[in-house]
């Protein structure tokens, strides 16, 4: 095979050694286990390459390599030598060895390995073609340990299946965390049975009047189910006080003038706030916190907490001294979009940081105070910006994103006198006011997001050169062809 497969990889491993001990697969190869937790990778693995090769690919308990060598994945005993989410991978004539000391890094070396098969591996029927994996080896691990990717589900609703290939894109570029914005002023996409009419009148319409839509508690059981096999972690937002204008849509009680809102098909920010004056609201929004914790799995729980324009912030914050203890009784962590950390929040709460200037002296304070902070800038991470004047799709308030600028940046240096420790890592985001189909997602999503998840994948050092990535990602695209990703030809990339 072509050597520069190992040189094309996105994101980048810390270390890469390509040989000329290529490996072809055969319809003898097999999948080699050797301990029960690596047989669930097995099983993702097989499913990504039956298809195309059209080969049974049985997945043996090892040492097992048949007639023409194995596929064979192993957690390494001495787990030490391998670091948190990473892996080693050696590929030679007699086969691919990925060796990890846990199963979430056996699946980003089958994500390596995905890209050093020709872009046809990518097909979901039998082609006929060289199965030759490009010899060598790969010592990788991750940068940051978290990696993550939003999406606005509450502007346009995005059903399961669309959320699910959300995942799949997020998983082929080892992103590892799924954040859900799941409730708006246009909509409430999360069934809570303690208040039943948030779904029932609060997620039947969507920005432009759509029919909306929303998750029920088996189809979110669902969408967490197929994260976890794909090791993502799904964090569901529940934004409040602010952007609370389907909650208050569907209970008079919940607003201060005991009237219902009108149901919001418009895209304005910053005008619904729950009535902080009322019990009920808190009432509320324990309920909530309580199920939305209780159906997530994962350690995170996002409450928004922007743009609450019409609150003091001595109400802002007081709102919040209630609402953050009661996400660390559900044994959460809390999260916030940044200005919750001027509420001085317990420690433990992380601030996602959505600013456009590297002058943010509140967060650094935050940061120096011990707070962590996700970092999704809206200058390069929010890929809901326009790439640029004519693109259709998108907003453009915080200036237009070309492909280069979603790169040319570091989560760790972006705010002033932030020190790298206090960086979780980089976050996308994609929020939905004119982002309607699968189709569109893609759109934003592609080009600009598999360099946001080199940055937080691969070692600073290697991602400070977009003249030298445009080539790895130009070279990402003949397997984008074969997905049918609909991505922007950006001029700026010198496609194959
Ligand atoms: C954290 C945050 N609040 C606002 C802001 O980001 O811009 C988004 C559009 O880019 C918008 O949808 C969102 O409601």
């Amino acid at each position: 095979a072509d050597s520069s497969e190992m040189e094309n990889l996105v994101p980048t491993p810390v270390d890469v050694k390509s040989s000329k001990a290529d490996y072809t697969l055969t319809e003898n190869t097999v999948i080699e286990v050797r301990d029960g937790e690596a047989t669930e990778v097995a099983e993702y693995l097989a499913g990504l390459l039956r298809p195309s090769t059209g080969y049974e690919l049985p997945i043996v308990e090892g040492p097992s390599t048949g007639p023409d060598g194995s596929i064979s994945l192993r957690l390494a005993s001495d787990s030490s030598a391998i670091q948190s989410q990473g892996y080693r991978l050696q590929v030679n004539s007699d086969g691919v060895q990925i060796r990890a000391s846990e199963p979430a890094g056996l699946f980003a070396g089958v994500q390596t390995l995905r890209q050093l098969l020709p872009p046809a591996i990518e097909a979901d029927t039998e082609q006929s073609a060289e199965w030759t994996v490009s010899g060598g080896r790969i010592r990788d691990y991750p940068r940051f340990t978290y990696r993550g990717a939003h999406l606005d589900v509450a502007r346009h609703f995005f059903g399961v299946e669309t959320v699910k290939q959300y995942i799949d894109y997020l998983a082929q570029y080892k992103v590892n965390h799924l954040h859900l914005h799941l409730t708006d002023d246009q909509g409430w996409r999360i069934e809570i049975d303690g208040w039943p009419n948030l779904t029932d009148e609060g997620a039947d319409s969507e920005v432009g009047g759509g029919s909306g839509g929303y998750y029920t508690k088996e189809e979110y059981a669902e969408i967490v189910q197929y994260a976890q096999s794909r090791f993502v972690t799904v964090i569901p937002e529940i934004d409040m006080p602010g952007h609370t204008g389907a909650a208050l849509e569907s209970y008079a009680e919940l607003n201060c003038d005991g009237e219902k809102r009108q149901e919001d098909t418009g895209t304005n920010v910053g005008d619904t706030s729950l009535c902080l004056d009322k019990e009920v609201t808190y009432e509320f929004i324990e309920d909530v916190i309580s199920e939305v914790a209780e159906m997530t799995p994962g350690p995170y729980l996002h409450i928004g907490g922007d743009e609450a324009h019409t609150l003091s912030d001595e109400d802002y914050n007081d709102f919040m001294s209630c609402a953050i203890p009661m996400v660390i009784e559900q044994g959460k962590r809390p999260i916030g979009w940044h200005q919750i950390l001027g509420a001085d929040p317990p420690e433990q709460t992380i601030g996602q940081f959505w600013g456009t200037s590297s002058d943010a002296p509140e967060v650094a304070a935050a940061a120096e105070e011990g707070h962590e902070l996700i970092m999704s800038p809206a200058t390069d991470a929010y890929l809901d910006m326009k790439y640029n004047e004519d693109t259709e799709l998108g907003l453009d308030w915080a200036g237009y994103t070309p492909v280069p600028d979603a790169y040319d940046w570091d989560p760790a240096g972006y705010i002033d006198g932030v020190d790298e420790s206090s960086i979780m890592g980089p976050e996308t985001a994609l929020w939905s006011e004119n982002i309607r189909t699968l189709s569109d997602i893609e759109f934003m999503l592609f080009p600009r997001f598999p360099g946001v998840a080199e940055l937080g994948w691969s070692p600073e050092a290697k991602t400070d050169d977009w003249d030298e990535f445009k080539h790895r990602l130009a070279a990402q695209a003949p397997r984008w062809n074969v997905q049918g990703v609909n991505y922007y030809q950006s001029p700026q990339v010198p496609w194959p």
